[in-house]
């Protein structure tokens, strides 16, 4: 159980706070269809700050960018209030290193409220060490982790009210729209990275850890929803990779970098990443094929040889016939074969490899699934010439 003291108050503040104002200000403010814009406009920025820049950008450097698409992803990342880059990233590159482990900061293992508030809200240990030399080196990086809480204030509120406020003279509606309720959409939108992206949909390319690929995950975050191909690829700028796939992050940092704004779009091989694709349909495959019955395996049945098979003839009465190396017992096919009682008949006791590959009739895959359920024994031995069927 946790107590008081476990609660970190500031989060608690910001992530309860701003819900209870924007609804203050939808009760009390109209909301004008400029505002209205605006606000949308400004969700997209911020959001893009987070996903374009703190994520792709600093966290996993999927991509190079100049200083001024720098600062401008900084200034836009700033406005979602989600910390500064380096804590931002260091946490993320964390849940990178130990995915669905207690050292990941939002294990979704823990649950969904866990993995989309609960982590914020109570004070977390660090119990993990990761790299992040780059991003304490970097001028721009501690820049804003020094200023941050002055630079968040502007960015989250003083700025989209500036910009109603003098565009079309609605403070009030700028601050409570295109701020705080804006504000509240962006940061559940990326919440649900950690959450959604780790609960709903598909795995892809591997299933040995939560992240999961979904449509729907990737519309309300941005193109995040792609989960499952960002966990097993990070390192690659996007995260869908079809072109009917929607990730509004990867076409933000494709069009920069017809501009020079961004360049050094890292791509993993095409050829990788249809492997990882492929391995996930065999296993799918594989479970489906467990529900069917493919009989006896081969490596499994018992060893006779060809006298052996002779004398079960005689002794059984069994109808025994042998293909490839196989025993088959057709004695309850034999009012059954499409190519008629005589030839099965015809084909007991001897070895008719040949009639059945093509020498009489080339069997299709019907003939040979079925015949899995007839296998008897595995033939040790050769078959007198007398008794093997020919080519005719
Ligand atoms: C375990 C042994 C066998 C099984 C399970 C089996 C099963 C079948 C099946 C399911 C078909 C329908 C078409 C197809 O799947 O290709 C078929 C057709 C046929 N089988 Fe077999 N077969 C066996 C052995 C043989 C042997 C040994 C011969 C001949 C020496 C033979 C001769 C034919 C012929 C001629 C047809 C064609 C019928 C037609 O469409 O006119 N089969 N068999």
């Amino acid at each position: 159980m946790y107590t008081l003291n476990d609660v970190d108050w500031k989060h608690v503040v910001i992530l309860f706070g701003t819900p209870a104002l924007a609804l203050v200000g939808f009760a009390t403010v109209p909301l004008r269809t400029a505002t209205f814009w605006w606000a949308v406009a400004y969700y997209f920025f911020t959001g893009l700050g987070i996903t374009a820049g703190y994520h792709r950008y600093w966290a996993h450097r999927s991509y190079d960018a100049t200083r001024v698409w720098q600062v401008i992803l900084m200034a836009a990342g700033t406005g979602a209030v989600e910390g500064t880059v380096k804590w931002w990233s260091r946490g993320h590159r964390i849940h990178h290193r130990f995915t669905d482990t207690e050292k990941d900061p939002y294990n979704a293992k823990r649950g969904f409220l866990w993995s989309h508030i609960g982590w914020m809200i109570i004070k977390q240990k660090k119990n993990a060490t990761v790299d992040i030399s780059d991003l304490s080196s970097d001028p721009l990086v501690a820049f804003q982790h020094k200023y941050y809480l002055p630079l968040a204030v502007f960015m989250a509120f003083i700025f989209p009210t500036l910009v109603a406020g003098f565009g079309w003279n609605d403070w009030a509606g700028g601050f409570f729209f295109a701020g705080v309720a804006r504000l509240v959409f962006v940061h559940h939108a990326t919440f649900c990275v950690n959450s959604l992206a780790h609960y709903l949909g598909e795995f892809t390319f591997d299933d040995r850890r939560t992240p999961k690929d979904h449509f729907l995950t990737a519309l309300v975050t941005l193109g995040e929803g792609y989960h499952n191909f960002h966990h097993e690829f990070p390192a690659d700028y996007r995260n869908a990779i079809k072109f009917w796939q929607y990730d509004p992050t990867k076409w933000t940092i494709w069009f920069a970098s017809l501009v020079g704004l961004t360049y050094n779009l890292k791509m993993f091989p095409a050829n990788e990443i249809e492997k990882g694709r492929i391995h996930m349909m065999q296993k799918k495959l594989d479970d489906i094929k467990k529900t069917l019955d493919y009989g006896v395996p081969v490596e499994e049945l018992p060893v006779l040889t060809f006298s052996q098979v002779k004398e079960r003839i005689s002794e059984t009465g069994k109808q025994l016939l042998i293909i490839s190396g196989v025993v088959y017992d057709v004695s309850k096919f034999m009012d059954d074969h499409p190519g008629g009682k005589g030839f099965l008949r015809a084909a007991v006791g001897r070895d008719v490899t040949a009639s059945f590959n093509g020498g009489v009739y080339d069997h299709a895959n019907a003939a040979r699934n079925l015949m899995s359920s007839m296998r008897y024994a595995r033939l040790e031995g050769l078959v007198p010439e007398a008794s093997v069927s020919r080519e005719d």
